[in-house]
């Protein structure tokens, strides 16, 4: 990718459907609202913070992820962290994201539900004020907790209201989709959209069993359906959208790094393939930088840059003249 090209990209209006609030939490924040709300961290300057950000794998990152997120505690905390997401939105022409957040972390530590999702909506209403970012908000369920808990919390949820759909995420391995039947069927009954996290570093069959089982509209990562024929088809034939996100799997050695990962052939094999930064706080960049750095890693074209964009507007959970208007606005800016 040439200059040109990165210029040009940074001016169209972008989709981002694959990003958790709480992975949006910025060193300086962080310390920030650990003096704010007492917290006492085993990290306490901006240098320390950096060395406890690398990570060996999903479990090793998790545990970093939860443990910082014991620093956001009030309304206003949810609400600081999700308008500094937000003005990153604005700053880098991401114009619609749609963000997940993990109620259970927050309310096994006694915060109240209602305070976290009150300050992620003041900053939604905010942002789309000020700078003209839309938003939308998808919980999700911590496959790792006991199942039990996840439909009387979306019960819980539906009372607050609000929400778009819910997904589900947290330690993938020996966790499968399936048990989680119970709590998206009656999510899907009370016209929510479904996602879930599958086949990052759980094997492929946690995606077939996301989409037979829990029937969700897309799946997050999904990266390790190359090792299955069939499933590459069904995909491709079902044209399921995969939120990816290279600077997350290169963190959480998926992939060794950014030359080795598989979005190219993904999207190669006709997968309805969108790039997204997950955590952009801890895996070091946001939408704009994990789209440029995968492109210039793999030598891929500006077309296919476009159509992920293409892509992601298709795939977000918006009604259909919402989406034709984003589309041309996103094919207008190709021409200025
Ligand atoms: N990459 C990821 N996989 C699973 N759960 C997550 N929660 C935040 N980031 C995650
Ligand atoms: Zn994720």
């Amino acid at each position: 990718m040439n200059v040109f090209e990165i210029e040009q990209l940074k001016k169209i209006p972008k989709v981002e459907l694959h990003v958790h609030i709480e992975g949006t939490l910025e060193p300086d924040l962080l310390l920030k609202l650990a003096e704010r709300n007492g917290v006492s961290l085993p990290y306490n300057d901006l240098e320390s913070v950096r060395e406890v950000f690398r990570f060996q794998d999903l479990q090793g990152f998790l545990n970093v992820y939860y443990s910082a997120s014991k620093c956001l505690q009030k309304e206003q905390d949810f609400y600081d962290l999700t308008l500094a997401y937000l003005r990153k939105c604005k700053e880098e022409n991401i114009v619609y994201t749609e963000i997940f957040f993990d109620p259970q972390t927050h309310i096994a530590r006694g915060i109240a539900l209602e305070e976290v999702m009150a300050g992620i909506f003041a900053a939604r209403s905010e942002a789309e004020a000020r700078f003209g970012v839309r938003s939308q908000v998808i919980p999700c369920f911590e496959r790792d907790r006991p199942v039990g808990d996840s439909l009387p919390l979306l019960k819980t949820m539906e009372r607050i209201g609000g929400i778009v759909g819910i997904g589900l995420d947290s330690a993938e391995r020996d966790n499968p989709p399936s048990i989680f039947n119970e709590t998206f069927a009656y999510a899907r009954s009370i016209g929510l959209h479904c996602v879930a996290h599958a086949g990052e570093e759980g094997p492929p069959e946690y995606i077939a069993e996301a989409l037979d089982i829990l029937a969700v509209e897309r799946i997050d990562h999904g990266v390790r359906a190359m090792e299955s024929t069939a499933l590459m088809q069904r995909l491709q034939v079902e044209q399921t959208p995969l939120t990816v996100c290279p600077f997350s799997n290169v963190a959480l050695g998926v992939f060794e790094d950014l030359a080795c990962h598989n979005v190219g052939k993904l999207l190669e094999a006709g997968l309805k393939v969108t790039i997204n930064s997950d955590d952009p706080a801890y895996f070091g960049g946001y939408l704009t930088a994990n789209i440029v750095d995968t492109w210039n890693a793999l030598g891929l074209s500006l077309e296919q840059v476009i159509q992920v964009q293409r892509n992601a507007i298709d795939a977000t959970f918006i009604d259909a003249a919402e989406k034709y208007r984003m589309h041309r606005a996103l094919e207008e800016s190709l021409f200025v």
